[in-house]
């Protein structure tokens, strides 16, 4: 494995029942960065975080390999995945609620989960907490409260100082500051961001956020019905997206200034100030695909400008890679130059 790569994906398969959730998923997360996995609802992305945790849910069927040499965590029992965990591996997860236990006080937690990895004194151990805790920007003084006295971004901070405790190789951050208001997400995520960078731990931030995305990783990883749409270095992906799925997505997101759109040719006239023709915001038709009723090529094909009725219709793309960017489109050589133009609709 490239010394590089911390945590290698190949051929992912997570089904539920008659739900084939993650379809093929192939993807590396290199040492240091931060990855972002994106995708609309139901692409399959907690189902593959799971998976990379080595802790799908109980009914699911994990196939392929995800490799942490020397680990393999597809399959493995239950003392490897004992040992990973939290020493190399850790989650931060939507709800602090359920990662905290509502009936101790939440140093006293974090304390309890030094000694289960360092089996240091108890006096040394509630100073690792303290410290772990104050390196979040939870007071000394509040240390001591139990998890429903902390507002929601406090537990948050308590989760995100319990997951980075022992400097694990990696975090997998499960949309971990959606139920916060934006101000306290932002500060959440660089938070996040900062303490990983800190303690040398590599994170792969699960979101819908896409300006945080932006802001926050260094790659990111576009799904779409359990598979790979595209994924590349984030600033490259996000000025010249070459999935068109991508594209839609990027363009029905609040990143830039939106609104009326100049219509070509409307300023003819040269002394007429241009007009504008007003259009609708730029949105992706339809919606994601039933995954028990998955179509038999592309599954964006039905959603997308760009397919047709032959190739997309029949023949799933598989993904290609030039230049550290992968694609999975047929049609990826095709893109107009601004393809969010393929996903605005005139009123
Ligand atoms: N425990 C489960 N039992 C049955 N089906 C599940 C389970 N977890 C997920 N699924 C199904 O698997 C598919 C992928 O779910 P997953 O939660 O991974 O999507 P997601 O991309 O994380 O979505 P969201 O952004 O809404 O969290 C969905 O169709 C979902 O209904």
């Amino acid at each position: 494995m490239n010394p590089e790569v911390l945590l290698s994906v190949r051929d992912l398969h997570v089904s539920i029942g008659a739900v084939e959730a993650v379809r093929g998923l192939s993807f590396d997360v290199r040492k240091g960065e931060v990855l972002a996995v994106v995708g609309e609802s139901g692409a399959g992305k907690s189902l593959t975080a799971r998976a990379l945790l080595g802790m799908p849910p109980q009914r699911a069927t994990v196939t392929g390999s995800v490799r942490m040499e020397p680990y393999e965590l597809v399959g493995a029992p239950r003392s490897v995945r004992a040992a990973l965990w939290g020493r190399q591996l850790a989650l931060v997860p939507q709800d602090a609620l359920s990662a905290l236990s509502p009936v101790h006080r939440v140093s006293d937690q974090l304390a309890a989960a030094v000694r289960s990895v360092d089996g240091v004194s108890r006096n040394e151990a509630q100073a690792r907490a303290m410290t772990a805790l104050e390196e979040v920007g939870i007071p000394a003084d509040r240390t001591r409260a139990y998890p429903h006295e902390f507002s929601g971004g406090m537990r948050q901070r308590a989760v995100i100082a319990m997951a980075l405790l022992h400097s694990p190789a990696l975090v997998i951050a499960d949309e971990p500051t959606t139920a916060q208001d934006p101000e306290t997400q932002r500060r959440l995520l660089d938070l996040l961001t900062h303490r990983s960078e800190a303690t040398g731990t590599t994170l792969v931030l699960i979101t819908h956020d896409l300006p945080m995305v932006r802001e926050h990783a260094d790659r990111v990883l576009v799904m779409y019905a359990g598979r790979l749409a595209e994924e590349g270095p984030v600033e490259e992906v996000f000025t010249h997206p070459r999935a068109p799925y991508t594209a839609g997505l990027l363009a029905s997101a609040p990143l830039q200034g939106r609104g009326a759109v100049p219509t070509c040719g409307s300023a003819a006239g040269r002394d007429r100030p241009q007009r504008t023709r007003r259009r609708r915001l730029p949105s992706i038709p339809g919606t994601p695909p039933n995954p028990t009723a998955l179509p038999p090529g592309c599954a964006f094909a039905p959603r997308c400008p760009l397919a047709d009725a032959t190739r997309c219709a029949t023949a799933h793309p598989e993904p290609e890679t030039h230049n550290n960017r992968t694609v999975a489109c047929h049609h990826w050589r095709e893109l107009p130059a601004n393809p969010a133009e393929l996903f605005l609709e005139s009123v």
